[in-house]
């Protein structure tokens, strides 16, 4: 089994994560707090209560968590499509595989990272909101300490199976829209690129950012969800499952609550899959 890709995969979610991560606690909050106006309310309010680290809250521990995560996803798509096809990933500029191909190999990698991305993401989204300002002395100190406290407190009080609270949704968002990041991907570089050469960089970042936004389009509604039921549970348990919590989300809050977060999400998406693919093919090339 190549291992280069999961590799590749590792290094470049860690990067393009850090790139995210401000666009991503500003989503977060938009999503599961109703006391922003906007994009531009809440980046002031966060600064003005937390400086400039409120951006960068749960940061760390997906920086290690989606590097593991990103290396399952491109690491179980490449070995998918090298049993689909049988072409490895120097083989497949020359005999690019059919989309149906990208397709399968892309979803099989969706499903697979969801289960490692879940108890990961449940933990960020935790911290992200957290809105207290950094600990003053005196002050009454945040619930969670950090990733590792919050981790054993949700053990503690919610039980093994709350560090997968959310995990349903998580699966449901990404095995098909992981399928749509790839084929996007894959469509996008082959307009640009002659027949049987490599893409260019340009190309790369260009369809990279492209494939981010289509797929972070249509996970939107599957990720307002996502988040609200890795809350859910933290003072009492409000929703009874997935389509519980869309019934009321909606009920109370008008369809368009299924796109909270989707413009801040997508201008997020651009530049952290541009940077994310453009490293996974330089270091794949690199190394032959
Ligand atoms: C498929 N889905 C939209 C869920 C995400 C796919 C992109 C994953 C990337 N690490 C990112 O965070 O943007």
């Amino acid at each position: 089994m190549p291992v280069e890709e999961f590799v590749a995969g590792w290094i470049s979610g860690a990067l393009g994560l850090a790139l995210g991560h401000p666009f991503d606690t500003v989503k977060v909050r938009l999503q599961t707090q109703s006391t922003y106006r906007g994009i531009v309310d809440c980046i002031v309010k966060t600064y003005r209560h937390e400086s400039i680290l409120g951006f960068f809250k749960g940061m760390s521990f997906p920086l290690a968590s989606i590097a593991v995560v990103n290396s399952v996803l491109f690491g179980v798509y490449s070995n998918a499509l090298l049993v689909l096809t049988a072409t490895s990933h120097q083989e497949r500029r020359v005999q690019p595989p059919s989309y149906t191909h990208v397709f399968i190999a892309g979803c099989t990698g969706g499903f697979l990272q969801a289960y490692c991305l879940a108890p990961c993401d449940l933990i960020k989204v935790r911290l992200q909101n957290q809105t207290e300002p950094r600990a003053q002395p005196g002050s009454r100190p945040p619930r969670y300490q950090g990733p590792v406290h919050c981790a054993a407190s949700i053990f503690r009080e919610e039980g093994p199976r709350g560090l997968f609270r959310g995990a349903w949704a998580l699966t449901l968002r990404d095995t098909p829209t992981v399928g749509i990041y790839f084929v996007t991907y894959e469509w996008l570089c082959r307009q640009f690129t002659p027949d049987g050469r490599t893409p260019s960089s340009a190309t790369v970042l260009v369809a990279g950012g492209f494939a981010g936004i289509a797929s972070w389009v249509v996970a939107t509604p599957l990720d307002v969800i996502k988040s609200r039921m890795q809350m859910d549970g933290l003072k009492r348990s409000e929703y009874r499952g997935l389509l519980d919590c869309m019934v009321t989300s909606a009920r109370r809050e008008g369809l368009g609550v299924f796109f909270r977060g989707l413009t801040i999400n997508s201008a997020r998406a651009f530049p952290v899959n541009a940077v994310t693919f453009l490293s996974y093919e330089y270091l794949l090339r690199s190394w032959g």
